[in-house]
């Protein structure tokens, strides 16, 4: 009998040690002393990710997500997606440790399915050296002298989107405009490529693999994302290999200042490979005119919420429009005049910002605020926890471009993001977002059809209906 009992109590002790071995294991604790985040790891493997998606989807990331396992564990917590132990973290001074240690202790992490898709040769997945240089081709074409050649073929771009989009409509989607005259800019005015019918439905559907699951059989999204990328890359290898030949032949002079001619001369100086011109033209395309269409459509929806700030809005572009002889075309110093423009912009890229936020891959262990985050575990910035704080921003639900008269403290505003990795981007989406809205506003009067209209996420923010508007000529 007592050896029956002592048989029965020793299966239980191993049986416990089993069980508290595989919760910790779960759990991300290996059974040393650090100490991990507080949060709830949910089920094995797939953790809280159907609750991020679920909430993702109705773009209530922060709202749903976020903010209730905030009030409940603080602003460093744990949780896992997608798979991966994940730490969230939200306030300025978390803002700046993770975005300007990237390479240090961090780097940048993106789901299989969108490195599959945007190339594994882009820009977002290299690091230290290789990233420092690469990055160097993209933004020396968007430097100041760069962006005084670019205003007046962004220009060119809108007033001909509005001649064949606009003229003779009495209504149109605002949203899908700005995305179409958006993917112009990028092919056009940075990769020297026409665009023609189909193209932007072709990168559409590879936007549509990004972040499903990575199952490569006919008729899934990412099967369909994939197939549309091998069409994209064929034609962009067609456009390098042409234009690298005309430039080793002394042609080609004319597109200077273009991010093509640039990448190639790295090409043909060996400083970069084929694969990753290509990786990087495709990822471009993505970084630009998505971000920049969502933030343009939420501009218009604050503006016509906010009468006030449409008149000072528009008072701003009819006298620079004024200052012009009718034809002439706007310059780099006229859009350094439309600066209550850009208050609104910011405001509305506080409230709205396109990217809501993105994981880091901890390198090493890191100590941050007394806690542990392990080597190899994911680690998810957003923009939302600052831009609500009313800290930061009083009165946060509220709309007000003044706010941004005031210096802001670094790293509360990241919507264009922060550290090594802020946006490459960056002037070129200020400078095509300000002159889309001077065309906009100083040509048409428009009123927006759907005030209330949901915006929803696939994978980045689109409002459900592409933002229908009324419009009319003011002459
Ligand atoms: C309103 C428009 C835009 C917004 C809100 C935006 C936002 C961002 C954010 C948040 C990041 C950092 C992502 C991270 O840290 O993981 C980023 C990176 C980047 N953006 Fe933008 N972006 C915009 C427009 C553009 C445009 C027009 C371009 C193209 C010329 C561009 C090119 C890039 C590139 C190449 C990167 C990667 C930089 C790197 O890894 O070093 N973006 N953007």
């Amino acid at each position: 009998m007592g050896f029956v009992f002592g048989f029965v109590l020793s299966l239980s002790a191993i049986l416990v040690s089993i069980i508290s071995f595989l919760y910790k294991k779960l759990n991300g604790n290996n059974g040393n002393n650090r100490r991990l985040p507080p949060g709830n790891m949910g089920l094995p493997w797939i953790g809280e990710t159907l609750a991020f998606y679920k909430a993702q989807l109705k773009n209530q990331l922060f709202e749903d997500f976020i903010k209730p396992r905030i009030t409940r564990h603080g602003t460093v917590f744990k949780t896992r997606l997608m798979g991966s132990p994940t730490v969230v973290v939200s306030g300025v001074s978390a803002n700046r440790f993770f975005l300007s240690n990237e390479f240090k202790l961090v780097v940048s992490s993106w789901p299989s399915t969108a490195v599959q898709l945007m190339g594994k040769d882009s820009i977002m997945e290299k690091i230290g050296e290789r990233h420092h240089s690469v990055r160097g081709m993209i933004t020396e074409v968007l430097s100041p002298s760069g962006l005084e050649h670019l205003v007046p073929k962004i220009c060119k771009t809108v007033e001909e989107h509005l001649k064949t989009n606009w003229q003779g409509q009495d209504r149109i989607t605002l949203f899908s405009s700005a995305k179409m005259q958006t993917f112009s800019v990028v092919m056009e005015c940075l990769l020297g490529i026409d665009v023609e019918p189909g193209m932007l439905d072709m990168f559409e559907r590879v936007l549509e693999g990004v972040f499903k699951p990575l199952i490569d059989l006919p008729g899934f999204p990412f099967w369909r994302a994939k197939k549309a990328r091998l069409e994209i890359v064929e034609m962009l290898l067609n456009v390098v290999r042409k234009k690298r030949e005309e430039m080793e032949r002394g042609l080609g002079e004319k597109e200077e200042g273009m991010l093509v001619t640039q990448l190639i001369k790295g090409l043909i100086r060996g400083e970069i490979s084929e694969v990753e011109v290509i990786d990087n033209m495709v990822l471009l395309v993505f970084a630009a005119h998505d971000t920049t269409s969502f933030a343009i459509a939420m501009i218009c929806r604050m503006l016509a919420s906010h009468p006030n700030s449409y008149t000072l809005l528009l008072q701003e572009h009819v006298k620079i429009m004024e200052s012009k002889r009718p034809g002439e075309t706007l310059t780099l110093e006229d859009t350094r005049k439309m600066n209550y423009t850009w208050q609104v912009a910011r405001e509305s890229l506080r409230m709205f910002p396109p990217i809501f936020g993105s994981f880091r891959k901890a390198i090493v262990d890191i100590q941050y605020e007394g806690f542990t985050i392990p080597k190899g575990w994911k680690v998810l910035w957003t923009a939302y926890g600052t831009h609500y704080d009313k800290d930061y921003f009083a009165n946060p639900l509220s709309f007000n471009p003044s706010r941004f008269e005031e210096p802001i403290p670094p790293y509360a505003f990241i919507p264009f993001g922060g550290g090594p990795r802020i946006c490459a981007g960056y002037q070129l989406a200020k400078l095509n977002i300000l002159v889309f809205l001077h065309y906009m506003v100083t040509r048409y009067d428009w009123s927006l059809i759907q005030p209330d209209e949901p915006i929803t996420m696939d994978p980045l923010p689109v409002p459900l209906h592409g933002m229908p508007i009324k419009i009319s000529p003011k002459f």
